[in-house]
């Protein structure tokens, strides 16, 4: 039997709707009153752990999950050995840094050095401003980093955006588009090699959802 970890969150119902095309049904997990974080889907062929997004890759690389649903910006961020086997094409979303509208910077590169930059993708922001050499402080947090900026604790975020409504909402402007993210399908790198409980077969049926769906 595979073991398939979910994200919850954003990704959750996308990810069931998948692998329910290629016969995993999950959808145990969109039940409020269910608690349950590992199921086993009503075929047994599979089980799921449901997991916080971030986690998705530590269960995949330690062997817990065979595969994964993950976003490519955690993947970028943490940086797991991890197989990773497809774009599975939804959860799109912008990996941004963004700061105030009516502040003075037009553009990454008007930072001034040793400003601080707040986010909750730490190791991500220090690559990025490494990669156009300016030296900032990164200020970790967990969430609402739009308030970086808005209180004066940062100049800058790098944060993800997807309609632009909490930078819209908060009053503030993208200064530059890091890279695009979207759901990942991931694998652990040995069970993939060894065909483990015949993975590829699942793998090639969540390749042809996605070919479905675009
Ligand atoms: N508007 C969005 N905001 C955040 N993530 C998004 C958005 N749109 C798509 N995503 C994708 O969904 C993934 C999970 O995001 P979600 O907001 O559900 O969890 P999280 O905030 O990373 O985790 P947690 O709530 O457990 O702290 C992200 O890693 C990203 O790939
Ligand atoms: O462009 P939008 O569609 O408005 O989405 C972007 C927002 O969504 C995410 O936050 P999330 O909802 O995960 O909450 P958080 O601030 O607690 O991380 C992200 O960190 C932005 O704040």
């Amino acid at each position: 039997m595979i073991t398939v970890a979910l994200p919850k969150g954003s990704l959750l119902k996308d990810t069931i709707r998948m692998l329910q095309g290629a016969g995993l049904d999950f959808s145990g997990f969109l039940d409020s009153s269910n608690r349950q974080l590992q199921i086993v889907e009503s075929s047994g062929r599979a089980q799921g752990l449901l997991v916080r997004a971030q986690d998705v890759p530590v269960y995949v690389e330690y062997g817990q999950a065979q595969l994964g649903i993950v976003g490519y910006d955690v993947l970028y961020e943490k940086e797991p050995n991890v197989a990773q086997l497809a774009d599975l094409g939804f959860g799109s979303c912008r990996f941004s840094v963004a700061t105030k509208k009516d502040g003075p910077y037009r553009s990454a590169l008007d930072l001034p050095p040793h400003c601080r930059v707040a986010s909750k993708f730490v190791h991500s922001a220090r690559r990025y401003f490494q990669s156009i050499d300016l030296p900032v402080e990164i200020i970790p947090l967990s969430g609402s980093v739009e308030l970086g900026p808005i209180t004066g604790m940062s100049e800058a975020i790098v944060d993800l955006v997807s309609t632009g409504r909490t930078l819209k909402e908060n009053n503030l402007m993208e200064l530059e588009v890091l890279f695009e993210s979207t759901a990942r399908l991931v694998a652990h790198p040995l069970s993939y090699r060894l065909n483990v409980d015949n993975l590829s077969e699942y793998v090639d049926l969540i390749r042809q959802q996605v070919l479905v769906v675009a």
